[in-house]
């Protein structure tokens, strides 16, 4: 952990710096007291709604399209499906397509959230982030979105899991309704993030919200800080 020689330049005895020392590492770190905070990158931090129905028009310019006030469930591909069957494919189509990721647009007042979130104390804030599996593009892009975005360091903090299940936090903040997956009791509590497609959804008295970046998320991390 450290030489004899660093050991010489403390006045106390090298025990008594070591316990001193050992302490230290147990109360920032290996205690657990740091607040963890996963957050979800498409529809919290990048607009995957807005670019996905910005360059379906591009691409099928005489192709019906859903308005994002009229976006219902998770799954875009299903309510493109639902209006035409052959459309599922061709909605899928626009996120398998190269700068697809990396275009998105930051939805506003996530990128400056994140940022404050990683300079506080006691917090330790990941990128939580699920890639599609036509591989390809995806990944690289959503390591450049945050690269570009958030900074070389946030590059440290991104997880691309497709089971968000598995990863241990306190808190997710994510747009998607229902987080399944193997782990049938994770550890984090699911902030639900408001986007078009779940807006309408019935409130759940069990399932907290944030409506947006403004509102009050400095207040829910407090609410699990222990
Ligand atoms: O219809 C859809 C809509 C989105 N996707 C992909 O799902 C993930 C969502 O990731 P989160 O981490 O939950 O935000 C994203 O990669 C979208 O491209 C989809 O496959 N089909
Ligand atoms: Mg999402």
């Amino acid at each position: 952990m450290f030489s004899l020689g660093q050991l010489g330049k403390f006045r106390t005895s090298p025990c008594a710096t070591f316990r001193i020392f050992y302490a230290n590492m147990l109360t920032s770190s290996s205690s657990g007291k740091k607040l963890r905070v996963l957050v979800d990158m498409d529809g919290v931090l990048a607009d995957f709604e807005g670019g996905f129905l910005k360059k379906y028009k591009a691409r099928y310019p005489r192709e019906p399209f859903v308005e994002l006030e009229d976006r219902r469930g998770f799954w875009v591909s299903a309510q493109y499906g639902r209006l035409r069957s052959d459309l599922c494919e061709k909605a899928i189509s626009i996120w398998e397509s190269k700068d697809f990721f990396i275009d998105l647009e930051p939805l506003p007042g996530g990128v400056e959230a994140v940022r404050e979130m990683a300079k506080m104390e006691n917090t330790d804030v990941f990128i939580c982030t699920s890639p599609i599996k036509h591989y390809k593009h995806c990944p690289h892009e959503k390591y450049a979105w945050v690269e570009k975005h958030l900074g070389h360091d946030l590059l440290e903090r991104v997880i691309l899991t497709r089971d968000k299940t598995l990863i241990s936090g306190d808190i997710l903040i994510d747009d998607k309704p229902d987080i399944l997956g193997v782990e049938p009791k994770p550890t984090w509590e699911h902030i639900l993030f408001t986007a078009c497609h779940n807006k309408h959804l019935p409130a759940d008295p069990s399932q907290r919200r944030l409506q947006s970046w403004w509102d009050d998320w400095r207040s829910v991390l407090d609410s699990r800080r222990k």
